[in-house]
Order: structure tokens, then sequence, then C-alpha cells
């Protein structure tokens, strides 16, 4: 034996000594480890080059359009950094619409967009059947809670029962708009700062700190998320952090280590612990779900935890649903909550706004002399409603419905017939459906052009747009948001808090923040603090509409 590596392996009986050097002649050597090399470049040129190449050639013959400089790995991915410091979400890269279809390369797979509201409405319709879920968050923010709704097939999990059962968890409207009401007042007195004669309030900081006593106190109950977890911060440092803190921050740390280069070329890169940032943010999903469980053996009654797990025990459901369910619905109450109202606040803030914010104050002043309970009269302002629908056309917070084809399916629009191959990752891109003047024009002929910030539209066309798939927010058919009637009423109840206080206030803008990086989703990080007078209105600063 001339070799310093051995192994020993027990057969059952006595080890057996495998020494390197002796037993594998080079030959051999060669044979182990050139056979798999050479099989995984050709795979990968197979999978990756070639298959791709033809995939694109079959959608361009049958007249799809693909995105300019659009190559794996690199191509269109690497606009979308530039996107994204403009605080335009990727779905920028589609609003041209040169042909039905838009085509792309994302990272290693092919993509195909609808972005006129029959094909989105065609591609509804095959939801569950030809097309499913296959999203890369599975590898940011759905490693907090993978086995939940949002990341999975319809046919896998007990899908629909789960879904439906969630849907009922978060019904209490009322029990929510005396949370949202509460803790709204709350965040506006306790961020607010003297700044000279005036207060100054930064809106991330409002919502963010709102969003997260509402939603974790709606899901988990307020004693429960008074806790604090020792955990480690993006600067290495452990500290002692509130439950929701922790959550929430996990949750935008998972997102945005997902969105870097490599991560979107190849999404389950996201998930391996291959750098020190991965690590961290491993350790604290651990913690994260284990605080979560321990949550579930005590929970609060009448929160949505403790009627999701009466719903599912019912039902011999597995734990593990139940608690990645619960943290999918405290998490989902974040930062597309966030985003909407910070998105209606800009526009309600918004001098040219003035007659809108007067309008809603008036109707809500008109909502709290009639009977019956404010969660359900609010449901009945049109124009407030009309307002927040038109903050969410603008710029829906959630922008891409990440599905594929689970099998080859025809796909039908005006005559012309796309066939589209198993494999395809094919998606609605919201934001451009929302801009696509020819499919609005169809339902609303006389109303202003989709650039222009208009909440007249819903008033005039509210239900036949509601009813439409020009429309789509919370997504449409099986997939759709399950959160919606709850997202809504804490969108439209905290936009009523603020309005009634009736402030004399304005936006001050960061000086390098345009009009067109005002923009606000999921990803971006435009912000403006509000300023106001709570005495007397400052000189030239109030905006109060008159
Ligand atoms: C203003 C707030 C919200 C917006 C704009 C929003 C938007 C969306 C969108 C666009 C989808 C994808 C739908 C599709 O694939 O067709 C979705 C899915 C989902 N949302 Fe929301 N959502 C909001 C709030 C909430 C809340 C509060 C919950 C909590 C229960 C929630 C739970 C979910 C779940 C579980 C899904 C996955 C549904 C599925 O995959 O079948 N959402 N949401």
């Amino acid at each position: 034996m001339n070799s310093s590596t051995t192994w020993n392996i027990t057969n059952g009986y006595e080890p057996v000594i495998i020494g390197l050097g002796d037993s594998l002649p080079l030959g051999k050597w060669a044979y182990y480890i050139g056979v798999p090399v050479v099989t995984t470049t050709l795979w990968g040129v197979w999978n990756y080059v070639l298959r791709l190449l033809l995939l694109r050639r079959w959608y361009e013959k049958q007249g799809i359009n693909f995105v300019d400089n659009c190559y794996a790995v690199v191509g269109a991915e690497m606009r979308v950094t530039k996107l994204q410091e403009e605080n335009k979400s990727h779905d920028w890269l589609y609003m041209e619409r040169p042909t039905n279809l838009y085509g792309t390369l994302r990272g290693l797979t092919l993509q195909l967009y609808t972005t006129n509201a029959q094909l989105c409405s065609e591609l509804v319709s095959k939801t569950g059947k030809q097309v499913d879920r296959n999203t890369p968050a599975l590898h940011s923010v759905g490693r907090l809670s993978p086995s939940a709704i949002p990341f999975q097939s319809m046919h896998k999990l007990r899908f629909k029962e789960r879904k439906a059962n969630l849907t009922k968890s978060t019904r209490d409207n009322k029990r929510l708009f005396e949370i949202v009401e509460r803790q709204a007042n709350a965040s506006l007195n306790d961020l607010k700062v003297k700044d000279g004669s005036s207060w100054r309030i930064d809106v991330r900081d409002l919502l963010e700190h709102w969003t997260r006593s509402t939603s974790g106190e709606f899901v988990w109950g307020k004693a429960n998320i008074d806790r604090f977890l020792e955990v480690e911060e993006i600067d290495g440092v452990v500290r002692n952090v509130p439950f929701m803190v922790v959550l929430n921050q996990t949750f935008t740390e998972l997102r945005f280590y997902s969105s870097r280069f490599w991560n979107r070329v190849c999404f389950p890169l996201a998930g391996m612990p291959l750098t020190k940032e991965a690590r961290r943010l491993n350790r604290n999903i651990n913690l994260l779900r284990g605080v979560c469980t321990e949550m579930m053996s005590h929970p609060e009654d009448g929160t949505v935890a403790a009627l999701l797990q009466e719903i599912n025990e019912s039902q011999n459901m597995r734990e593990v649903f139940t608690l990645d369910d619960l943290i999918t619905a405290t998490f989902a109450g974040l930062d597309a909550v966030k985003s909407t109202v910070m998105g209606c606040l800009y526009h309600l803030l918004n001098p040219d706004n003035a007659y809108w914010r007067k309008a809603i104050l008036e109707e809500l002043n008109s909502l709290e002399g009639q009977p019956g309970s404010m969660d359900v009269k609010l449901m009945q302002a049109p124009i407030l409603n009309s307002f927040v629908w038109e903050s969410l056309r603008f710029e829906p917070p959630g922008s891409l419905i990440n599905n594929a084809a689970v099998k080859d399916f025809d796909l039908n629009y005006q005559g012309h017939t796309y066939k589209i191959k198993a494999g395809t990752r094919i998606v609605t891109s919201i934001h451009a459906l929302h801009q696509n003047e020819d499919s609005w024009r169809e339902i609303a002929d006389d109303m202003s052009p989709l650039t222009k910030f208009d909440p007249g539209r819903f008033l005039k066309y509210g239900d036949k747009l509601l009813g439409s798939s020009c429309f789509m927010p919370f997504g449409k058919g099986p997939r759709r948001c399950p959160g919606q009637a709850a997202g809504a009423l804490m969108v439209k109840s905290f936009l009523k808090v603020f309005i009634q206080k009736d402030l004399e206030c304005r936006m001050d803008i960061p000086e390098n923040q345009t009009k067109d990086s005002s923009r606000f989703h999921v990803y971006s990080k435009a912000t403006f603090d509000i300023l106001f007078n709570e005495e007397e209105p400052v000189e030239g600063v109030a905006m109060k509409p008159q």
C-alpha cells in the first residue's frame, strides 16, 4: 500500500481497505472522471444552447418576436439591473409588445409573455391543465415556506382544500379593520418627527411599521408577535430583533439575494449555501420556522393561526402545510400591501389629484353617518375604491404571474394558433397588460390614456373593468390571490385613517428621484417623506384640497 489516502468500508464482516494509488490505473481514472465531465458538458450544451436555440426558432417561425439582445445567461438579464436601479421591475422589458406573445431567454430558460387581455384570459383558462406554477420565487422567498400554496403545482399537496381554508381563515373583516385602524393611528403618531415648525414622516418607515404590526397581529395575535429573536443581521452582528422585523427583513433580503446576476441565471443557486450571505439567510430561515412552529402550539383566539389550524386539523392536513401557509399569509400582508399603499399615498398627495382627495374625504365622512360596520361600508365607497383600483392598475406590486407549460398545447388568439412546447415558461405580465391600450379600449372607449393616472375610468366602467381580463392586480382564475379581500381591506382602511386626519401635508421626494423613477412595487426603493403641520398650515407647502 503506497497511497496515503485510504477508506475503511465495513462490509458487514471486516473492513475492506481501498487505496487510491495502486488499485486504479490511469486509464480507469480518465474513464471515471472523463465520462461524467464529457456527459455533463454535452448535456449542458444540448439543454442550454442547442435546445434553447431550436425552441427559439420554433417560436420565431410562429411570428413571435424576442426581446432585443436576448441570449442565454447574458442578454436581456443584463438590463434588469439597470431597470431595478430606476425602480422599475423587469417586466418593463416587455412594454413594447411587438407581437401578441413576446419572448426572451430568462437565465437558462425560454420565457414567453402574454400582454393583452384575450391571451391572458386564454392562459388563465389553461391553468391547472396545460399550464401550472413554476416560479423562481421558490428559490428566494419561497425558502421561508417551500410547501406553501404560491410555490406549488395545483395537483400537489392538497392544493385546493388548503387554498379554500386559507381564504376562510382570513375572512374576519371586522377584526382586521379594527387592527388596521388602531395600528395605523399608532404608527402615524409614533413615527412622526418634529422638523422645524412642521412634522415629518418617512413613508417607508411608516408603512413597514404598520404592515408588520397589522399583518403579525392579524395572523398570530399580539402576544405572540411581541417577542424578540436573537438573529445575525446583514452586517454580521447578532442582535435581539422583534419577530416581525426579522421575518420582514429576511423576506426582503431573500428577494434581493435571488435577484443577483447569477441567481437570476440559475434560480436554484440562490438556495445553495455557497456564500456567507446564503448561509446566514439559511440560519435565519431555520430560526423563523422554529419560532412559527412554537407559536402554533399556543395560538391566540380569533387569529388566522387559530382558525386555519382548526380547519386544517379537522381535515387531517399535515402540520407543515399549516405552518407554511401561515408564514405565507404573514409575509403576503407585508410588501404587497406596503407597495400598494405607498402608490396610493403618492397619487393622493400629488397636487394634480387634489380633487380626488377632497372627494374621498367627503365620501368617507358621509359613510360615518350611515348604519352598518365600517369594514362593510368601505367596500361600498365607489370613489375610494376607484382610487385604489387605479393605483393598482398603474403600479401593480406583483407584476408577473410565473407559470410554465406542463405539456404541449395550443394557445388560440384571433384565429391564430400558437403551438406551445412543454417546459416553456409562459407568464402573464400584469404590468404590460395594465398598459395595453388596445385591450382596455375594447371595454372603455372614451377613457383617458392609460399613461395617465385617472380613477375616473373605474368610477365610470368599474364593473366591466373588474370583471374583465384587462385588470388583474390579484391574478385571475384558479390561482388568483386568496388574500384579495384581506389585502384590499388593509389598504382601504389605512387610507381611511390617513385621509380622515385631514392633514395639511405635502410630499418631500428625494432630489435624485425623478417622476419616472417614483414607481412603487415590491422591488422598488422609491420613497418620499410626508411633511405636515398639525397646528396650522405652513405657508407655501400646504396642499390640502380647497
Ligand atoms: C394588496 C395586496 C396584495 C396583492 C396586490 C396581491 C397580489 C397577488 C398576485 C398577483 C398573486 C398571483 C395570482 C396568480 O398567480 O394568478 C397572488 C397570489 C397569492 N396571494 Fe396575494 N396579494 C395581496 C395580498 C395578499 C394577502 C394579504 C394574502 C394573505 C392571505 C395573500 C396571499 C396570496 C397567496 C397564498 C397567493 C398564491 C395563490 C396561488 O398560488 O394559487 N395575498 N397575490
